[in-house]
């Protein structure tokens, strides 16, 4: 463990929670963002966040990033600690806004972690064609994200994300801000996505017919403080046309999320 080189997690276990808990301490208090969160994580597994604001869906996706440090209870993604996984590149993240760099060309941005990181130039420029193409770009390249409409920037910003190649891309609700129609190609696009890399998805978002559409598995939460009330195993096939969303087996799935949504809502 020490080399940071990640071992072979146990079965197909990508992501395991354990006993996890976050308070913030704030001027007005403890803030129990975490309670007692347990949750296994297989790999190639497409896992929805879904609960009412301030339930911790965000905190959770940083504990896994390593980008906030849980208050007790453990973590382990690949088998190591989130620090190691985050040293080893293990994930990519997408963030709620596109967050590209308005001076950069969309390929500039895609480039920047690979500089970062110190990538062969040659190298660089592979890559930012490869996942380019991934997200439907290709030959946007040059163009800066203002040119771009806000579903092609959030496609570059996945883009980003996939550049180095990391098994698991966290993704806190990358497409909240856009209209219904384009968030709809976007899912699409995202499950063939994650169908042709067979990567391990965590994504973060306020709306049940995405995280049924989406998900292998939908993990709901509830508020103050903020823990995991349900979690359903999607009896949906991986291959999902938009209009599955009609189907009694989708609206059965989406019943039961709104049920624990339900459950766990203080109406305060
Ligand atoms: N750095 C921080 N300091 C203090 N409190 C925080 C901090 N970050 C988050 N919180 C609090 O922790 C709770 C959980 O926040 P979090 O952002 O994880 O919720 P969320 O479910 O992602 O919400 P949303 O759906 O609105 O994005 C909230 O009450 C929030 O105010």
């Amino acid at each position: 463990m020490m080399d940071g080189t990640p071992k072979p997690a146990a079965a197909s276990t990508v992501i395991s929670a354990s006993a996890l808990n976050l308070t913030f301490e704030t001027n007005d208090g403890p803030v129990h963002a975490l309670r007692d969160v347990n949750l296994e994580v297989g790999k190639g597994d497409f896992v929805s966040f879904i609960g009412p604001s301030g339930c911790g869906k965000t905190t959770f996706l940083r504990v896994m990033a390593d980008l906030e440090q849980p208050t007790s209870g453990t973590v382990l993604v690949n088998g190591v600690t989130p620090e190691e996984a985050r040293k080893a590149r293990a994930y990519g993240y997408v963030f709620q806004a596109a967050g590209l760099y308005p001076w950069r060309t969309i390929g500039g941005n895609i480039r920047l972690p690979l500089e970062i990181m110190g990538y062969d130039k040659r190298v660089q420029a592979e890559r930012v064609k490869e996942v380019l193409a991934l997200v439907d770009l290709a030959g946007f390249e040059k163009k800066y994200p203002w040119q771009l409409s806000g579903g092609m920037q959030q496609r570059a910003s996945i883009a980003r994300a996939l550049a180095f190649e990391a098994d698991i891309l966290l993704m806190d609700e990358p497409f909240g801000a856009l209209d219904e129609i384009v968030r709809d190609h976007l899912n699409e696009q995202l499950l063939a996505l994650w169908a042709r890399t067979q990567k391990t998805i965590c994504f973060v978002t306020h709306s049940i017919p995405e995280a049924v559409y989406l998900s292998t598995k939908i993990v709901v939460m509830s508020p103050r403080p903020g823990r995991i009330t349900d979690v359903i195993e999607s009896t949906l096939p991986r291959e999902r046309p938009l209009d599955i969303r009609d189907t009694p087996e989708f609206l059965e799935i989406a019943h039961r999320v709104r049920e624990g949504l339900r459950a766990g809502h203080a109406y305060d």
